[in-house]
């Protein structure tokens, strides 16, 4: 009964894939909740699908759908995302400091989902700080899970930042690049995948507004409190980091060192200032989902300049900088409110 009403809504042009929406046997929920479930889904260009998974296992991130879940992430406002798990348990501890959370004596911070293996996520009061791994792929698959678990935990208003590292492109070592949009490595601000042997499209600008309040902490702590130069402009995100950004010194390579710097040069004239490798995918599915993100990199080296990425010290201090950053932007905001 309930499929039959789904099916003969009237979907808008966007969500035309969700009419194949089936009805799984073992349903707990009441019929209403379930169609307000998928009201809530179908708004966000979510899978409606989802309205009527009894269970659901998160895989990759060892959590399941629950009431349990529910009680433990509906005060989740800010997700923190950076490539390494060091890094970003490092800033599980910066931000608990900053925002002033007290663990009872004898707890420490625990890897939520240590049990996968696959990525490590602490929650420090309103805050997530997790892993995403290298590239699109590994961050489209954390995306995927940690839509859903705020869904499934019913958290109203979320942010994404990324916390990353990058090349720059004409930009001193140090400096922190907020991401207006992403670019491939074709200059189109577009993030496409294979779906069922289409090809899909969606957009990838970051929210302006949240790009601009950055920008203007930025400007209140620039060469203070560790912060450095902070600027926007567009990120290019390569699939791979030899040849997918033109450097010299992967392990193949078939064009000449001109040919290097002229694609360079390229990237500065379409406003081009960083290179990085998951900003398409963050963009383009929380685009989508209608989520606000903005992805914020310090630049390790100048691409102009050359290809390594050596000190691993300075790198340290370095990616310590969007740390900061987003930190006042957080506490800013739980003081507001
Ligand atoms: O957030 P991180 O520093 O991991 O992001 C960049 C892009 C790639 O994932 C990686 C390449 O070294 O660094
Ligand atoms: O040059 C760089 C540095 C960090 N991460 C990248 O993807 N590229």
């Amino acid at each position: 009964m309930l499929r039959m009403e789904l099916d003969e809504r009237d979907l808008d042009s966007g969500q035309k894939h969700q009419k194949h929406f089936e009805r799984l046997p073992s349903v707990v929920e009441s019929d209403t909740e379930i169609e307000k479930d998928f009201e809530r889904l179908r708004i966000m260009n979510l899978n409606c699908h989802l309205a009527v998974l009894e269970n659901d296992y998160l895989y990759h991130i060892a959590l399941e759908k629950s009431e349990r879940l529910k009680k433990a992430f509906s005060d989740v406002k800010y997700i923190c995302m950076g490539g390494s798990p060091k890094r970003m348990y490092q800033f599980a501890h910066y931000i608990k400091e900053v925002i002033g959370l007290q663990l009872p004596i004898g707890v420490a911070l625990q890897n939520i989902s240590e049990e996968s293996d696959r990525y490590a996520m602490y929650k420090i009061g309103p805050v997530i700080s997790v892993n995403h791994g290298i590239g699109c792929p590994s961050i489209s698959i954390l995306l995927n899970e940690l839509i859903k678990l705020i869904h499934y935990a019913g958290c109203k208003d979320v942010t994404f930042f990324r916390i990353g590292t990058c090349g720059g492109v004409g930009v001193e070592p140090g400096t922190i690049i907020v991401t207006s949009e992403a670019v491939d490595g074709m200059f189109r601000p577009e993030y496409r995948q294979i779906v069922l042997g289409k090809e899909q499209v969606r957009k990838t600008k970051c929210d302006e507004d949240l790009v601009n309040d950055i920008l203007e902490i930025g400007k209140v702590h620039e060469d203070k409190d560790g912060i450095k130069k902070v600027i926007s402009g567009k990120t290019l995100c390569a699939n791979d980091f030899y040849e997918g950004q033109g450097r010299l010194d992967g392990a193949f390579c078939e064009y000449t060192s001109s040919e290097k710097m002229d694609f360079l040069q390229k990237c500065k004239e379409n406003g081009v200032k960083n290179i990085e490798m998951e900003s398409l995918c963050f963009t383009g599915l929380l685009n989508h989902a209608k989520i606000r993100g903005v992805v914020i990199c310090v630049a390790l080296v100048d691409r102009l300049n050359g290809d390594q990425v050596v000190s691993h010290d300075l790198n340290i201090e370095f990616q310590e900088r969007p740390f900061k950053l987003v930190a006042k932007y957080i506490k800013k905001q739980l003081e507001k409110n």
